[in-house]
């Protein structure tokens, strides 16, 4: 077992998300990074019926690491350094398709809407029970998320796959925290429990949730008025 298999656990992931925020709300392109390469060992590990999705995800994955390492890379510190830049040289496309395909906003736009439904679904397994169908809490956590995103043929794709979806306690056990209860602790909702538990420090800058960033993205990408007011532009 390499040092890396032994640092895999849902906790360090989450850690991982959580140290995104830096102290004045802004959010960190290579922590976020290192969170979904994380995410993306999850996936991984629970089977190759899945790899179209981790496939996409990792191909956005690249396309953020390519832009940080980039010419512009100094631009790529931070998503809302990032966001002023693509915006500022408009590097977004924002009236039509094409010119941009890879830009960083519509790329990290598309990862973070990921992320809710991973939040989505996490609460469901939280509240779960031992006979609980996680295809379910996966398909409806999808449904409120990602899915209206989704064309026909990807949500069907991604419903089909959701059948080879492991049980609940091969879940558990993949997060790789211990017992179902531990799991469950770590999972459990109450910012202010997550940050004692995480061992960390009230911080002034938030309450400590891992996907606390999704304030400080949402306010820079999608504000009125804020640089990317125009999410419906980046969708397409
Ligand atoms: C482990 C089960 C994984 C369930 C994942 C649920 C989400 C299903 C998403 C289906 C996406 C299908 C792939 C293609 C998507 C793209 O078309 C689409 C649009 O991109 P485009 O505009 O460039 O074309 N891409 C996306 O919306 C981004 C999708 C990224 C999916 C990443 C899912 C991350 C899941 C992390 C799993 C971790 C499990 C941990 C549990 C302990």
């Amino acid at each position: 077992v390499s040092t890396e298999d032994q640092k895999f656990t849902l906790q360090e992931v989450l850690d991982t998300f959580k140290i995104c925020l830096s102290e004045n709300k802004e959010v960190l392109l290579e922590h976020y990074v290192a969170g979904w390469r994380g995410l993306v060992r999850f996936m991984n590990s629970l089977g190759s019926v899945f790899s179209f999705i981790s496939k996409d995800a990792v191909s956005k994955i690249q396309i953020l690491v390519n832009l940080m390492k980039g010419e512009g890379g100094a631009n790529y510190l931070t998503i809302q350094s990032m966001v002023k830049y693509e915006m500022d040289n408009q590097l977004v496309d924002l009236t039509k398709k094409g010119s941009f395909p890879e830009s960083g906003c519509r790329t990290l736009l598309r990862l973070h809407r990921a992320l809710r439904w991973l939040e989505l679904f996490l609460e469901r397994l939280r509240t779960s029970t031992d006979d609980s169908k996680t295809s379910a809490m996966c398909s409806e956590a999808y449904n409120e998320s990602l899915a209206q995103y989704h064309p026909w043929i990807i949500r069907k794709a991604a419903g089909t796959a959701f059948w080879y979806l492991p049980g609940r306690a091969v879940f558990f056990d993949v997060m790789n925290v211990g017992s179902p209860e531990q799991v469950i602790h770590l999972l459990a909702s109450g910012p202010e429990q997550r940050a004692d538990r995480f061992g960390v420090a009230k911080r002034s800058a938030g309450s400590g949730n891992w996907l606390d960033m999704d304030t400080a993205f949402n306010d820079t990408v999608f504000a009125p008025g804020g640089t990317c007011a125009r999410q419906e532009a980046l969708s397409r």
